[in-house]
């Protein structure tokens, strides 16, 4: 395969991470978690004792963010400064902030770019999050809105965070999130040539099968690869 991009996007807990790894590895395509990037920079901020309604401070964080991500689907590390990060960027403390950096417009730049230059030196990926099929690679051959309904998605992360969560919490985590988030991206409606995949009423199975379905359409469909 030469170069296919494949962007997908959607609200929390719709599946994006899940599913798109597994189609990137069933394909073989190398695999780019955005909003990983995201909880790694509000990682950092909190480390630094960056106050997170500073914006300058925050763009300035992320200017200096010294981050390493991977995009082997089977392999998920992401390090800041040498420090393995991959399962504390998680955690509720994280998602609880992370929306004042994703609403940051320099870091949000900042962020951009460096997520655009993953996704040309992987050539054949599957990248997700809330603006990649409109902002980061409104090119890719493969664009999809991943949803759900609010009740799946709450129950998919509850069940996720081991139960750990109160309905409230998870609430906040995820539909309050959603609302923050919306100031920056638009992930609730598609684009134009932007195709809706409804995880409601799928299982994950099912889900993966119609991405997977998509991108080899894609691969078939197009002379040029
Ligand atoms: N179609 C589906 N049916 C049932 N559970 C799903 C489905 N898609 C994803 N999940 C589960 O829901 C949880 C949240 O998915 P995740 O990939 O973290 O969502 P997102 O990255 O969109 O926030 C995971 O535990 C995942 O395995
Ligand atoms: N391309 C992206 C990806 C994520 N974000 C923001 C929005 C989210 O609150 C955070 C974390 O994203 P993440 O995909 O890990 O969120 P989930 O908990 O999986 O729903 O980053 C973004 O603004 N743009």
């Amino acid at each position: 395969m030469s170069r296919l991009i494949v962007a997908v996007d959607g609200p929390s807990g719709s599946g994006k991470s899940s599913v798109c790894r597994a189609a990137a590895r069933t394909v073989g395509a190398a695999y780019l978690d955005t909003g990983a990037m995201y909880r790694a920079a509000t990682w950092y901020c909190l480390d630094q004792n960056v106050d997170l309604s500073d914006e300058d401070a925050v763009a300035v964080a992320v200017e200096e963010l010294p981050l390493c991500i991977s995009t082997d689907p089977d392999h998920q590390v992401i390090t800041v400064d040498q420090t393995d990060v991959t399962a504390e960027i998680r955690e509720a403390r994280i998602s609880e902030k992370v929306s004042e950096v994703a609403t940051n417009r320099r870091a949000r730049s900042l962020l951009i770019d460096a997520q655009r230059k993953l996704i040309d030196d992987a050539g054949f990926v599957v990248a997700e999050g809330r603006d990649i099929t409109s902002v980061v690679a409104p090119d890719a051959q493969v664009r999809v809105l991943l949803t759900a309904s609010a009740e799946a998605r709450l129950r998919r992360r509850g069940l996720q965070m081991g139960g750990t969560q109160s309905e409230e919490d998870l609430k906040v985590q995820v539909l309050e999130r959603d609302r923050k988030d919306s100031a920056a991206s638009n992930f609730t409606e598609a684009a134009d040539g932007v195709a809706v995949l409804d995880s409601s009423d799928l299982t994950f199975e099912e889900t993966v099968e119609a991405l997977v379905g998509r991108i080899q359409g894609a691969a078939t469909h197009d002379p040029a690869l």
